[in-house]
C-alpha cells in the first residue's frame, strides 16, 4: 500500500450524525461516526443493507448535509474548493444517451480545466475504441467504466465510488479490480468504495470499515482484522480429553479442536499438552475470510 506517512488523511469524518424523518418515524442513518481514510489507500466501506454506507458517501461528496459532525478533505474542512480534489461515482451513472463517451468526458473536463486528461482517461478505463460511440449502445460494464472515467477526468487525488462493481459480470469485476488497484498503487489516488462483494473487498482493499446501524462495528487493515479473529487449530488423538483439560477454552472441530488462545501463549500451550502425553498431529492458526468477520460483526442477535 502506497500510504503516505506523516500527512493529513485524505478523508476524515468526525462524529457524523444523520437522521431521516421526524419524531417516532425518524431513522438514524449515521450515529456519531468517526473515520479516517489514509492517503493512497484503497478503503472499503462495508455493512448490511441500510447500515449507512451510501449516506456517508453522500455526506462526504456534499450531496447530503449531516445533522452534526464534520468532514475534512486533505486536512481542510470539506467545501466546494476541497471537493474539487475528489472524483465521485455515487449513484448509478446516468448519461445522455445520444452523446458519446468522449463528449461526456469533455463536458466534465471543461468544467475542471483538464481537457488534456480526456484521452489518457479513456485509455485508462479501456474505452478508446468505444470513445466516439453513443452511450445508448453501451453495456452496463462500459457505462460503469465511463462513470469512473468521469470521476477521474478532473485529475482528482481521491475517488469515492458507491458499489463500483454493481451489475458487472465476472470479467467486468476483474477489470474493475485491476483498475482500482492501479489507481492507488501507480498513481497514488485514494480510493474509498462501498461494496457488498466481500471477497472482492478482501482482494482490493487495504483497510475496511464495517458499519452496523450507522455506527462503526469494526475498522482496520484487512490483514489485521482477519488476524484478530484467527483461531488456533489443534489436531490431536484425544480431542475430548484436551477439551476437558482446556476448561471451556476449546471448541470441537473435525478430528480436533479450536482453542481460544493469545499468540504469545501458544508455545506454553503446546508444551503443556505434550508433557501431558497428548499426541499433536497439527497445530496452526486458521484465519477467517472477510465474510466471516463481516458476519460476526453485523449479525443481529435475536432478543
Ligand atoms: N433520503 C432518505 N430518506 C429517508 N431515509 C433514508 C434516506 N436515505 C437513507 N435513508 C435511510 O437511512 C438508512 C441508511 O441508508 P443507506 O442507504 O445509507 O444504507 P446503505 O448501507 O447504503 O444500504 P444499501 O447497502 O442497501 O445501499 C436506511 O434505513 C435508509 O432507509
Amino acid at each position: 500500500m502506497a500510504v503516505a506517512e506523516g500527512q493529513e488523511p485524505a478523508i476524515e469524518v468526525k462524529s457524523i450524525g444523520k437522521a431521516f424523518g421526524f419524531g417516532a418515524a425518524s431513522i438514524k442513518a449515521l450515529d456519531d461516526l468517526t473515520l479516517s481514510i489514509p492517503r493512497g489507500c484503497v478503503y472499503g466501506l462495508l455493512g448490511p443493507n441500510g447500515a449507512g454506507k451510501s449516506t456517508l458517501l453522500r455526506i462526504i461528496a456534499g450531496l447530503v448535509r449531516p445533522d452534526r459532525g464534520g468532514v475534512s478533505l486533505f486536512g481542510e474542512e470539506a467545501g466546494p474548493q476541497s471537493r474539487r480534489r475528489i472524483g465521485m461515482l455515487i449513484e448509478s451513472p446516468s448519461f445522455y444517451p445520444f452523446l458519446t463517451a468522449r463528449e461526456h468526458l469533455e463536458m466534465f473536463a471543461r468544467q475542471a480545466g483538464t481537457i488534456d486528461r480526456v484521452a489518457p482517461v479513456l485509455s485508462r478505463v479501456d474505452l478508446v475504441r468505444a470513445a466516439d460511440k453513443k452511450v445508448s449502445g453501451f453495456s452496463l460494464g462500459m457505462k460503469q467504466r465511463l462513470g469512473i472515467a468521469c470521476a477521474l477526468v478532473s485529475q482528482p487525488e481521491a475517488v469515492i465510488l458507491d458499489e463500483p462493481t454493481n451489475g458487472l459480470d465476472p470479467d467486468g469485476i476483474l477489470e474493475m479490480r485491476a483498475l482500482l488497484l492501479d489507481l492507488a498503487r501507480r498513481e497514488g489516488i485514494t480510493v474509498l468504495l462501498s461494496s457488498h462483494l466481500l471477497d472482492e473487498v478482501e482482494r482490493v482493499c487495504d483497510r475496511v470499515a464495517i458499519l452496523r446501524r450507522g455506527r462503526l462495528a469494526a475498522e482496520g487493515a484487512v490483514a489485521e482484522l482477519l488476524d484478530r479473529q484467527g483461531r488456533f487449530w489443534l489436531k490431536v488423538d484425544e480431542p475430548e480429553r484436551v477439551m476437558h483439560a482446556l476448561a471451556g477454552r476449546g471448541e470441537p472441530g473435525e478430528g480436533g479442536l479450536f482453542v481460544r488462545v493469545e499468540e504469545a501463549e501458544v508455545p506454553d500451550l503446546i508444551r503443556t499438552l505434550a508433557v501431558a502425553g497428548i499426541r499433536i498431529h497439527e497445530a496452526k492458526w486458521v484465519k477467517p475470510d472477510l465474510e466471516t468477520v463481516f458476519l460476526s460483526q453485523t449479525r443481529e442477535v435475536a432478543p
